[in-house]
């Protein structure tokens, strides 16, 4: 079926999800459509994405079959106020607002709506985004084949329960910024070694992207593949040795539950 996409907000994370969507070809151009404040965002849109672009939100919601709420936690009373008179009546709502519940949304809706929780991350530009989802009871199986759909153009989809939402920014939403901060330091230890900064980001981000795959595809446990590595005697266990020393993996398990908080605070600031 021909159906529109809308997005209201049209930042880092829609940008992510519309490129992702037309690289994938499923959809055309002329299917999707977004809305952002400022006129620098609509003619940024315009041009690097060729897709309409607006300032008007209610023209967005009249539009849209699919309509992504893709706007800060804190804006979302806000836009859906504005916006709940327009949307139509068969529209699948679908927010990747982190800390936006269901029940929040039907509530702010103040009537039945399809509505649907979703956390995804910006990798959705190259089609290897990872997505965290979940349904009202309006939403129909057919719904969400659709719904699943969409965000396979993009990456993977995982449908989770709701009570499981807030923990998906610490573990696949934010966690691409760890890895890039990772990326930077093994970069930074490269440009110290004597490597130009291009090869040491070629050679960082490459073995990253290696080591996830391994995980992918072998199937087998993170910590006999990292053992792999490890030749007994070596150089590598030295760097495992002292990574635990400085708490590595406990620095992460900690940032992770600091991010759930914050997460589980924005919820409760709706
Ligand atoms: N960035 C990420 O990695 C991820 C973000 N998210 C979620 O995505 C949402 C957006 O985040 P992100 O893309 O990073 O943020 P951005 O700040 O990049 O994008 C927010 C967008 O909202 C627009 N906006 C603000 N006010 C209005 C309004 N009144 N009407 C219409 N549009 C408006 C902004 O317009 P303008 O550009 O003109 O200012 C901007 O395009 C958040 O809820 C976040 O939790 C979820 C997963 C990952
Ligand atoms: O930082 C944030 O709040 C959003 C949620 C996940 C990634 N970015």
């Amino acid at each position: 079926m021909e159906r529109t996409i809308g997005f209201i907000g049209c930042g880092k994370m829609a940008q992510a999800i519309i490129g992702g969507i037309l690289q994938s070809a499923d959809y055309t151009n002329e299917q999707l459509i977004a809305s952002a404040k400022s006129q620098e965002t609509i003619s940024k849109v315009k041009e690097t994405l060729q897709i309409q672009a607006t300032s008007d939100n209610k023209q967005v919601a009249k539009r849209a079959d699919i309509l992504f709420l893709a706007v800060k936690p804190a804006i979302h009373a806000a836009i859906i106020e504005e916006i709940k008179h327009s949307v139509k009546e068969d529209a699948i709502i679908i927010t990747i607002a982190a800390g936006i519940s269901l029940t929040f949304l039907e509530q702010s809706f103040g009537k039945e709506i399809k509505a649907v929780r979703t956390m995804p991350n910006t990798p959705s530009l190259v089609g290897e985004g990872m997505s965290a989802i979940c349904a009202n009871s309006s939403v129909t199986e057919a719904d969400m084949i659709d719904i699943i759909r969409v965000f396979s153009c993009f990456g993977k989809v995982e449908v989770i329960d709701e009570g499981l939402m807030n923990a998906i920014p610490a573990i696949s939403g934010s966690s691409p910024a760890y890895v890039y901060m990772m990326i930077e330091a093994l970069a930074d230890g490269g440009v110290k070694a004597g490597l130009t900064r291009n090869q040491s980001y070629q050679l960082a981000a490459q073995a990253v992207l290696g080591a996830a795959k391994m995980i992918l595809e072998t199937g087998k446990h993170p910590g006999e593949l990292k053992d792999e590595v490890c030749t007994p005697g070596g150089a590598t266990i030295e760097a495992v040795a002292e990574l635990e020393k400085r708490g590595f993996r406990a620095s992460i398990l900690s940032a992770m539950e600091r991010c759930t908080e914050k997460t589980m605070a924005l919820s409760n600031e709706n």
